[in-house]
């Protein structure tokens, strides 16, 4: 029977639980938003008032020649700043950058019950989960976005859990793009002090997960949104997106320098890949790197899809800025915590900003 999408319990059953997706809706034919994905009003993106990032993509081939150091200079500086840039010639093949964005698009249109397989609570492994929204038991509105991941482990284990449909471009992804994000940590870490083979750079990105994102088209997108306002919780996401645009990035907000925050638009760029600083780098540089606040809109008239790859310390790590940072700056940002806990008080709770650096940071006692 086709659920009443007039009452919100059975839309949620719908959608989250049985593991039909805003995707698995939207095909029932759905020419209005139900409430439940309806923002606050504040949470609404105003698309036309939006400003594009100009800076050119970074070209990493040239951290192997001569102007070596004006690139060290340029990713420092981005991470310093807004936290997120583009770069090319990175070394993830272009060819696989197409197939990844077609095969996340014919895996979102197999049959629900295939997507349903690795529903939270019914998936065969803990490797692969196939949902909807970020944490829909607690959000005040959900967000318009299907989703698979798939954590890492090891070839093996990836080869025999992860969907067959997918498997095999979303390796090859992560191995090339590893590589990379390895690359951009010796030169952001080296700028902190670090050895370029120093171990702890390794344990930086000891856990990696995989995602893709599908987020359908929208029949009012001005009062939805597909990802609502957070920071990535990890070291560095590599994010592939495709050409239709939407995602956006808050400039710092700085009252006494008066700063607004206001939110510009990552363009796509062909062949181009997104990195994003994650909380746990903006602790260890002791606030140096930033950890940028995003979030999605959604379309009416294409779905869209993107490919994030999250990169994580070990869960036993014990995080805390660098002691050397400390020392220069003469005091510590954020104190220590041990990996598991962060986690799992960012995945506890609704996509709310930059909120969840706030368990990094010390209580002040009245
Ligand atoms: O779809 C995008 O462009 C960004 C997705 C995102 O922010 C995330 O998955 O954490
Ligand atoms: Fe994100």
């Amino acid at each position: 029977m086709a659920p009443s999408f007039d009452d919100n319990n059975s839309l949620f059953n719908f959608v989250v639980r049985d593991g039909n997706g805003v995707k698995g809706m939207i095909d029932m034919g759905l020419s209005e938003v139900p409430e439940a994905f309806k923002q606050p009003p504040k949470e609404r993106i105003d698309k036309e008032n939006a400003t594009q990032h100009r800076q050119p993509p970074i070209d990493l081939s040239k951290l192997d020649g001569p102007d070596h150091d004006q690139v060290v200079k340029e990713l420092v500086a981005a991470a310093e700043n807004l936290g997120f840039f583009q770069v090319v010639n990175h070394g993830v093949p272009v060819e696989l950058l197409e197939s990844l964005k077609e095969t996340a698009h014919n895996f979102f249109h197999l049959p629900p019950e295939r997507k349903a397989f690795y529903r939270p609570g019914a998936s065969p492994t803990p490797l692969v989960k196939c949902s909807t929204s970020f944490n829909p038991d607690k959000e005040k509105a959900l967000e318009w976005k299907d989703y698979i991941s798939m954590q890492y482990t090891n070839d093996a284990e990836a080869l025999e859990h992860w969907p067959i449909e997918c498997r095999d471009v979303a390796l090859e992804f992560l191995r090339t793009s590893i590589t990379m994000v390895r690359k951009l940590l010796e030169v952001l870490m080296g700028n902190l002090g670090m050895k370029p083979d120093d171990p702890k750079i390794d344990a930086l990105i000891d856990k990696k997960m995989v995602n893709m994102n599908y987020y359908p088209t929208c029949p009012n997108p001005d009062l939805t949104v597909g990802v609502g306002r957070h920071s990535d919780m990890g070291t560095l996401t590599v994010l592939l997106q495709d050409g239709i645009g939407g995602l956006y990035v808050k400039l710092e907000e700085d009252t006494d320098m008066g700063k607004k925050g206001d939110w510009i638009e990552i363009p796509p760029n062909d062949g181009a890949l997104v990195i994003n600083v994650g909380d746990m780098l903006q602790v260890l540089s002791n606030g140096r790197y930033k950890s940028a606040e995003h979030r999605v809109r959604t379309t009416s008239t294409k779905s869209r899809v993107s490919i994030p790859i999250f990169t994580i310390p070990k869960i036993t790590e014990m995080i805390a800025p660098l002691p050397q940072l400390v020392e220069k700056d003469g005091i510590a940002h954020y104190r220590e915590f041990v990996l598991a806990d962060y986690m799992k008080n960012f995945f506890a709770n609704a996509h709310d900003g930059k909120k969840s650096l706030d368990f990094a940071k010390f209580t002040t006692s009245a």
